[in-house]
């Protein structure tokens, strides 16, 4: 289904019964909604709504020129939560990029989420600046995302995903080779250039702050940063996982998801 914000149509999947809570999940830079594939069943057992967006530039929403901000990306799910009516009660969950745009939402719009559940991100961007500098650079000559791909995939699974789960594998890579330039340079600004930490004190939503122990790019420490930051957060860890653990360590990862959502949705 598509939303226009105005701005970019956004892509976006509901599926579950009408009456029943929500869940809305965000991704991060370079994937689409599809990331979240492992999540669904599971939620729709336990009773809820999913509502899963793609980021604009991303998956089947339409890109917009230039740098955008995580406000700006704030903005578009907002804008699809209110035209479906979701004003509050909705319980939010966002990876890396969405974790940020998460934790953007819950700082800056009190009421509008149930809960966060904010997942191998940060408060603010700690990561290797050159090492994404390099990748914008190397985007920009080659003009195509095929050329840090591999050393990305890298990053976001252990050494033995990749033969563990070869067709999983496949398409995770070709969704990233989906995202458009657009997408990934205005996104890439948006997370180089996100810092929420002054802010996150003003959060009032039982939070849970998941990282994976293995992370490289938002690692442990960086999401205690965020939990220390959210009055009565609490903070979770994956063993093992990298930075996509809900896909590599599905039934950890959903494990923990579930005892939280059970315990928040009231
Ligand atoms: O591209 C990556 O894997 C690193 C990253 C930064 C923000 C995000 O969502 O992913």
């Amino acid at each position: 289904m598509m939303h226009n914000t105005g701005k970019s149509w956004i892509n976006y999947d509901l599926v579950g019964p009408d009456d029943a809570p929500v869940v809305c999940m965000s991704h991060s830079l370079t994937s689409d909604y599809g990331m979240w594939a492992e999540q669904v069943p599971i939620l729709l057992k336990e009773g809820f709504q999913v509502l899963r967006i793609d980021t604009r530039g991303h998956g089947g929403s339409t890109a917009t020129p230039g740098e955008y901000t995580i406000d700006e990306l704030s903005g578009d799910i907002i804008s699809v939560l209110d035209a479906l009516g979701f004003t509050s009660g909705v319980h939010m969950i966002g990876l890396s990029m969405g974790g940020m745009i998460g934790q953007v939402i819950a700082a800056d719009r009190p009421g509008r989420f149930a809960s966060l559940m904010a997942c191998c991100t940060a408060a603010s961007w700690t990561g290797d600046t050159e090492l994404m500098q390099g990748r914008i650079k190397a985007v920009r000559e080659s003009g195509s995302l095929e050329s840090i791909v591999a050393a990305n995939m890298e990053r976001r699974y252990g050494p033995g995903f990749q033969k563990q789960r070869p067709l999983r594998w496949n398409a995770l890579r070709d969704t990233f080779l989906g995202t458009s330039l657009d997408g990934y340079f205005g996104c890439m600004n948006a997370c180089l250039t996100h810092n929420v930490l002054p802010r996150l004190g003003q959060v009032d939503v039982p939070t849970l702050v998941l990282a994976g122990s293995q992370d490289p790019t938002t690692p442990p420490a960086d999401n205690k940063i965020i939990a220390d930051a959210i009055p009565g957060a609490r903070y979770a860890e994956i063993e093992g996982g990298y930075h996509f653990p809900n896909v590599e360590f599905a039934d950890e990862f959903n494990r923990i998801m579930v005892d939280w959502l059970r315990e928040v949705r009231g």
